[in-house]
């Protein structure tokens, strides 16, 4: 059964002292995840040791990193191999985040090779698709998304792609305060499945949890998560706050 998860990315934000006392806050006032949930913090690299010591011993919470690079080892000055994450305990690497994708000209080949490295490694991606204003405007939202996942996803094997998480962040709503209505992601989020059907079987399809992302706070969270194939949420903003992040938990389907 796929698991609902609320999973917090800091991006670019916070000094050590702050990212400290935002987790210690989480943690202090959170009730224990259920045994379909889980609970996952993106910080930054720096932080990452730090932070995977004080979820030592918490039940469904796991401490993820915002990127990696494509292989293995090597003369690549400043990237961070997956294998250095997992040799810091980490099991989760969010990769084709659309900021990534924006700023760094992530391709999605690029991307296909890292969801490639983080899965033969043992680790697990949180994948990020979604359209920028201008698709949606046009009413093209599907055809831009299933070529992502097409593009970055569908060369893997069924036993590999349940591993894989899929984040939908349409990028007119992330930061914006510009949330997707609970019918408009229940809508991408339906077609992402089907998909999904289309190229594993609807049981594979039924095993993948599929988080939206996008101005996702305590006020909206229950709605969208509500959503039969919301399965939680990639939450930027609002995780930097501990009652908002700890009303997103709450808020998980249980
Ligand atoms: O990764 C998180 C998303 O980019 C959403 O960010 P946001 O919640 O600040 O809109």
């Amino acid at each position: 059964m796929r698991k609902q998860i609320a999973a917090a990315n800091w991006k670019m934000n916070l000094t050590l002292q702050q990212g400290e006392a935002l987790l210690d806050g989480i943690l202090g006032k959170v009730s224990a995840p259920g045994s379909n949930q889980q609970v996952i913090f993106a910080v930054p690299f720096p932080y990452l040791a730090s932070a995977q010591q004080k979820i030592a011993g918490k039940q469904q919470v796991f401490i993820a990193a915002q990127n990696c690079y494509n292989k293995k080892a090597g003369a690549y000055t400043g990237e961070t191999s997956v294998e250095m994450l997992q040799s810091l305990g980490i099991q989760w690497v969010v990769l084709g985040h659309s900021e990534r994708r924006e700023y760094f000209g992530e391709s999605d080949q690029f991307l296909a090779e890292k969801v490639n490295i983080v899965l033969e490694t043992g680790l697990q991606p949180i994948f990020c698709c979604g359209e920028p204003l201008q698709i949606r405007e046009q009413n093209t939202q599907n055809d831009y998304v299933g070529a992502q996942l097409k593009a970055s996803l569908y060369h893997l094997s069924a036993e590999q792609v349940q591993k894989v998480v899929i984040a939908y962040e349409p990028i007119w709503a992330i930061g914006t305060g510009k949330t997707a209505t609970s019918a408009q992601a229940q809508e991408m989020h339906a077609f992402i499945r089907a998909e999904l059907a289309k190229q594993y079987g609807a049981e594979v399809a039924n095993n993948i949890s599929i988080l939206y992302g996008g101005s996702v706070k305590a006020a909206n969270a229950q709605e969208i998560f509500g959503q039969p194939d919301v399965d939680g949420g990639l939450v930027g903003g609002a995780s930097l706050v501990v009652d908002e992040f700890v009303a997103i938990i709450e808020a998980l389907k249980k």
